[in-house]
């Protein structure tokens, strides 16, 4: 060491010179540092600047420093090695000649202005400022994921479905507890509708945005799969399209040199590819074995089989969400968590989030003691979010924490949901009349035009296997601007390119199934068939699918059928909910604007 200590930095670039001219790639942030320090000056910089080819322009930075004596010298090494991320190639060099930078270098400045680690920084501010809200509140509520977010079980299961145990936090989501398969690279979360996967991705996200996942990923790039069928059959894209386009540009990099880092080093990358059941019908149909290169041009949904398979961008790591019993070969799966939502400890913890008060907390913690039922219902989060929100509604029209019925149903939970959403079109001004003795079926009265308009959107997106819908479409329904800050909708922003706002969701999917259910019930005019349909739609045997990867995949390139509902689960929940709706009306438990409706059924 002592040896080493003695040997000067001048000597030390005359003699490795080669090994630096080939390993350093990047010499934006150097030439940056060095004229910031007054090592060169802007003539010396325009000289690099107008040699030809990144080679030589090393050899000239070399050349320049190594004539400005030991200090420039001393603080070029400093520059590999304080923008680690830029310099990866020359890390182990740094290891190899046992650098230390001396007392006087560390005191010098170096600002990384490398176009690589500038986009990290980007990706982790954007990531950071687009997770840190739930998105599925009303537009007027905007709830911070970290006021809410509480963790759920999360089993891990091997490939024969045995238990292998529960991830404690989200954070050992990328870590090898419950890897089943090292070969292969795709995490696989799974579980029930409303279970908290987007929630939980959300979170993974969240927490890699501000450093806290305990890991060496340097780019996370998000995707819902749902985007993947919003292309048409002939459309053809880059992977650095796929990749940037859809989550964020690196600014001045005029010799891309992101994507060739990315391309270099996948294990620095971590893609999260949310809602997979949503694009099963599509991924049948594509039955191409095409593997395609970095370079190609493909269909996003080939650029995505690729990514999960391994074959693009290989040793990148992936978490794919899907709901329950989505086929995905095991093959691709490294391990298996499934999501089995809030145990009684987790609900406690949720409900002291939602009620501050102790005294609210206890009266709610007390309800949910009292019927097994309702806390079953609330060990899956949405449903507990809604049971919650219709507490707090109750409490603020009729000072009491009791939901009327003592069975209840899901169809109760979207019930109550609705009249809390309606009963924001309340046209008393708040503070007047803060105790509205207005009861449910007086709600869903005044409410009725704008629910039915919301009812037939949903049904018609159903109909038409749409989930997002444009300014037009929700006009033609008969919905006007001031509904849609009622809370059923809520806006998309993430993937529009053109960074357009005016096109909106439905909180969930299953609002929307529910919604649908409703139209079918409230539309008198209707032919009982179109009631009927969704009874024997549900009763057909489901499809199997193939797996997104390439051996499976022959045939033609072109993507049909784009149709997120064909899972038939959504249908499955608007069976269940008519199901739900007509028991309602059985029992004479509800307004009589749907009575006819059932007589309809009867006959
Ligand atoms: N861990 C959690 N902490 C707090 N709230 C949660 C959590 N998970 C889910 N939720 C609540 O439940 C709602 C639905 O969750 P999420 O959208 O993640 O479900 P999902 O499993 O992705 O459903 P789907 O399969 O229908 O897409 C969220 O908007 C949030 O309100």
């Amino acid at each position: 060491n002592h040896v080493v200590e003695e040997v000067s930095s001048l000597h030390i670039l005359r003699y490795h010179r080669e090994l630096l001219v080939s390993r350093v790639k990047s010499i934006q942030c150097i030439l940056d540092n060095l004229l910031a320090s007054g090592f060169l000056c802007v003539e010396d910089v325009e000289i690099v600047e107008h040699t030809t080819t990144k080679t030589n322009q090393v050899r000239k930075i070399l050349e320049l420093v190594q004539c400005k004596g030991e200090e420039a010298c001393e603080y070029f090494i400093y520059i590999l090695y304080k923008v680690c991320d830029a310099y990866i190639d020359l890390q182990p060099w740094l290891k190899e000649i046992n650098y230390k930078p001396k007392d006087s270098v560390q005191a010098m400045k170096v600002v990384n202005t490398d176009p690589i680690s500038r986009y990290c920084e980007k990706l982790r501010h954007e990531i950071g400022r687009d997770t840190c809200f739930i998105m599925s509140y009303g537009q007027r509520e905007e709830t911070m994921l970290e006021d809410l977010y509480t963790d759920t079980q999360m089993e891990l299961f091997d490939d024969r479905n045995e238990s292998l145990g529960f991830l404690e936090s989200p954070v050992e989501l990328l870590g090898e507890q419950g890897v089943f398969n090292p070969h292969a690279e795709t995490i696989y979360v799974t579980g029930d509708a409303g279970m908290g996967k987007s929630i939980l991705l959300q979170k993974l996200q969240n927490l890699w945005s501000k450093r806290e996942l305990q890991t060496d990923i340097m780019f996370l790039f998000k995707f819902r799969c749902r985007m993947f069928s919003t292309f048409r059959d002939t459309d053809e894209i880059s992977l650095r399209d796929l990749l940037f386009k859809y989550n964020c540009y690196p600014d001045q990099d005029p010799d891309n040199e992101v994507f060739n880092y990315i391309v270099r080093f996948p294990e620095k990358a971590l893609f999260t590819f949310d809602g997979f059941d949503e694009i099963q019908e599509e991924l049948t149909l594509m039955n191409v074995p095409e593997v395609v290169s970095p370079e190609e041009r493909a269909h996003p949904l080939l650029l995505l089989i690729n990514i999960l398979c391994g074959k693009l961008l290989n040793g990148s790591q992936k978490v794919l969400t899907a709901r329950t019993g989505t086929p995905v070969q095991s093959r691709v799966i490294r391990k298996k968590v499934v999501l089995r939502g809030f145990s009684p400890v987790h609900l406690k913890t949720y409900a002291h989030l939602h009620f501050k008060e102790q005294e609210h907390h206890n009266l709610v913690l007390v309800q949910l003691d009292a019927s097994p039922h309702l806390s079953g219902l609330c060990s899956t989060p949405l449903f507990c979010w809604i049971v919650f929100k219709s507490f707090k509604h109750l409490y603020t029209m009729h000072d009491t924490f009791e939901l009327p019925e003592t069975c209840v149903t899901l169809t109760d939970i979207f019930l109550l949901l609705s009249e809390v959403f309606l009963s924001r079109l309340s046209l008393h001004p708040p503070g007047i009349l803060k105790r509205s003795t207005r009861c449910s079926s007086e709600t869903f009265k005044a409410g009725l035009k704008s629910f039915a308009a919301f009812a037939k959107l949903a049904f018609q997106g159903m109909e038409r296997g749409h989930l997002i819908f444009n300014q037009e479409e929700i006009t033609s329904c008969g919905l006007m601007e001031e509904d849609l800050l009622i809370g059923f909708l809520r806006p998309v922003s993430q993937y529009d390119a053109c960074g357009s706002p005016a096109t909106f969701e439905f909180l969930h999917k299953t609002l929307q199934s529910f919604l649908a259910a409703f139209y079918l019930v409230l539309d008198d005019q209707g032919p009982v068939s179109s009631l009927l349909k969704f009874f024997t739609e549900c009763s057909r045997t489901r499809q199997t699918f193939c797996l997104p990867c390439a051996s499976c995949i022959s045939g033609s390139s072109a993507v049909r059928g784009k149709d997120p509902f064909k899972s038939k689960e959504h249908l499955q929940f608007a069976n269940l909910f008519l199901c739900g709706l007509f028991w309602f009306c059985v029992c004479g438990n509800f307004c009589t604007f749907i009575q006819k409706s059932i007589c309809k059924v009867r006959h």
